[in-house]
C-alpha cells in the first residue's frame, strides 16, 4: 500500500469517525504488508489493537478495500517501539488534519499477532448500574482504572454467574485505554492464558510467551478458577504473576469465587491471589435489579421509540427474576421485541404470557428450615423454642408466621409441616396460618413483619 493510498483512507476516515477519534484510534496506525488478502495493519499496544478491532476495522476495512480491493480482511499487530510514536507528535509534512504515520514495511520480527479477547463496548463504566451489592467491586474496579501508582495488587473480583465481573474487567480496560493509552494492557480468559501457553510449548516460542506476558503494564486475567487442576498453567501463571508483581505492574483476576474456595488451586497461587484486595459481587437485592431495569429499558427504547410500558412491569420482574443480572437483561428484551412483534404494550398480561418459563424458573425456592431461621432471628428468639413446645405467645405467635409463611412459600403439605414443628399436628397448623390470615387485615405490626420477611426469604 502507497504513502499517498494510505493518506486517503485516512481522510476518509476522518470524515466518518471524527476528529477526537481519528487522532487518539487512527492516526497512530501503520500499514504493513498485504498478503493473502489480510492487511496488517501495526498497532502500539495489544489494548489498542483490540479497541480498533473492535470499534473501527469494518470502517477502516471499507476504505481499504476502496483503494485495495483485493484486501478483505485486516490483521492488527503490535509493534511496541510505536508506542513511543503513539504520543509524539506529528513531524511538519505531516500536521495536516487526517496525518496518517507512514507505511512500515512489514510487522517488526518477534512482535505478536492479537489473538486475547475482544472487548465488549457496551461493558463500560457508565453503563454498569452500582448498588449495595456491588458498590465495594466497583469502587476497587473504578481505582486500578485510573492506572495511577498500584496500591493493591492483585485486584481480585468474584461472584456468582452473571453478577458483572465481566463487566467490570471490560470497563477498566476500556477506561484505562482513554486515560493512559500508552499503557500496554492484555486482557484475556484464562482459558485463552493456557491456549496461548499450550500452543507457545508446542511451537517453541516460549521466550515469545514470557516476553509477551511480561512486558505488559496491565494483566486481566477473567475466570481464573479455569486453570485449577492444569499443573503447567498453574506453574505458568505462577511465575508471570510473580514477574508482574515484581514490576509494580498492576494484575486484575476474576474468579466465580474467593481464592480460597477454588478447588484443585495450589497453595501457593491461592495465597498468591490473596495478597491484595480480594472483593466479592454479592448477589443482586431488588434495589439494583430495578435500578438494572431502568436502565436496560432506556437502552431497548432507542429500537422501540414506540413502545409503551405501564407502571409496575418493571417492579414486578425486579422482584420476580432474582437469579441473575444475565437473565434479567435476556426476560427485558425478549419482551420488547414479542411486544413489537404483536404490536401491543407491555402490560402485566402480556409479561406473564411472554416470560411464564423465566418466571416459573426464577421462583425460589425457600425451604422450611430457611424460613425457620429467618422467622427466629427476625423475632430474636431461639429456634429450639420456636419448634419446641412452649406455648408462651412470644413463641407462639412467631411459630404460626413461620407455619403460615411455609404454607404461602413452600410446596409442603400441613402435615409434613406439622412435623418439621416439633411433630405438630396439621390441625395446629391449620389453626396457625388461619390466625395469621385474620391478624394480617387486622394487626398493621403483623402485616409489616410478613412483608418484610417475605422480601428476606426471597432475596
Ligand atoms: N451492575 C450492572 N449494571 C449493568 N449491567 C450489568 C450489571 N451487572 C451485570 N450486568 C450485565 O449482566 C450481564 C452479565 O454480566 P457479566 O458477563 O459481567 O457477568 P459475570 O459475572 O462475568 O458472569 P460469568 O460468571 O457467567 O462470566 C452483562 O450483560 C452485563 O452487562
Amino acid at each position: 500500500m502507497t504513502w499517498d493510498q494510505w493518506g486517503e483512507i485516512g481522510q476518509r476516515l476522518l470524515k466518518t469517525v471524527g476528529q477526537n477519534n481519528f487522532t487518539t484510534w487512527i492516526k497512530p496506525l501503520t500499514p504493513g504488508e498485504i498478503r493473502d488478502g489480510i492487511l496488517t495493519l501495526n498497532v502500539p499496544t495489544n489494548f489498542f489493537g483490540n479497541y480498533v478491532s473492535q470499534n473501527f476495522s469494518e470502517l477502516i476495512l471499507h476504505e481499504v478495500r476502496m483503494a485495495e480491493p483485493t484486501v478483505n480482511r485486516l490483521n492488527f499487530a503490535i509493534t511496541p517501539q510505536m508506542a513511543e510514536t503513539a504520543e509524539a507528535p506529528a513531524p511538519a509534512a505531516e500536521q495536516t488534519s487526517a496525518a496518517l504515520a507512514k507505511p512500515t514495511p512489514a510487522v517488526a520480527p518477534g512482535s505478536a499477532t492479537l489473538n486475547t479477547a475482544p472487548l465488549d463496548s457496551r461493558f463500560t463504566f457508565d453503563n454498569f448500574v452500582v448498588g449495595k451489592p456491588n458498590e465495594l467491586a466497583h469502587a476497587a474496579a473504578r481505582r486500578v482504572a485510573e492506572g495511577g501508582a498500584v496500591t493493591f495488587n492483585p485486584l481480585f473480583l468474584y461472584g456468582g454467574v452473571g453478577l458483572g465481573k465481566t463487566h467490570l474487567m471490560h470497563a477498566i480496560a476500556q477506561e484505562l485505554a482513554i486515560r493512559k493509552p500508552e499503557m500496554n494492557v492484555l486482557y484475556l480468559s484464562a482459558e485463552q492464558f493456557m491456549y496461548r501457553f499450550v500452543q507457545a510449548l508446542r511451537d517453541r516460542k516460549m521466550m515469545d510467551f514470557k516476553e509477551i506476558f511480561r512486558s505488559v503494564d496491565v494483566l486481566m486475567v477473567d475466570d481464573v478458577q479455569f486453570i485449577a487442576g492444569k499443573d503447567s498453567t498453574q506453574e505458568e501463571f505462577f511465575h508471570t504473576f510473580n514477574a508482574l508483581v515484581d514490576q509494580h505492574k498492576q494484575i486484575i483476576i476474576s474468579a466465580d469465587r474467593a481464592p480460597g474456595e477454588i478447588k484443585d488451586l495450589e497453595d501457593r497461587v491461592k495465597s498468591r491471589l490473596q495478597c491484595g484486595l480480594v472483593v466479592d459481587l454479592h448477589p443482586t437485592d431488588y434495589e439494583l435489579r430495578l435500578g438494572i431495569l431502568q436502565s436496560k429499558v432506556e437502552v431497548q427504547r432507542q429500537s422501540y421509540p414506540s413502545l409503551v410500558i405501564e407502571d409496575g412491569i418493571l417492579e414486578f420482574l425486579a422482584h420476580r427474576i432474582t437469579s441473575n443480572v444475565r437473565v434479567l437483561e435476556g426476560a427485558l428484551t425478549r419482551l420488547f421485541a414479542f411486544a413489537s412483534l404483536v404490536g401491543r404494550e407491555i402490560n402485566m398480561e402480556l409479561t406473564q404470557d411472554c416470560l411464564a418459563d423465566v418466571l416459573r424458573a426464577s421462583e425460589r425456592k425457600v425451604s422450611v428450615e430457611e424460613i425457620q431461621r429467618k422467622v427466629s432471628e427476625h423475632y430474636n428468639i431461639r429456634l429450639s423454642d420456636m419448634i419446641g413446645p412452649k406455648r408462651l405467645r412470644s413463641y407462639a405467635r412467631p411459630r404460626q408466621v413461620a407455619m403460615y409463611l411455609c404454607k404461602q412459600m413452600t410446596s409442603r403439605s400441613l402435615p409434613e409441616i406439622g412435623r418439621r414443628f416439633g411433630g405438630r399436628d396439621h390441625t395446629t397448623v391449620m389453626h396457625g396460618v388461619r390466625r395469621i390470615e385474620e391478624l394480617k387485615q387486622t394487626d398493621g405490626q403483623i402485616a409489616e413483619d410478613l412483608e418484610l420477611l417475605r422480601r428476606a426469604l426471597e432475596s
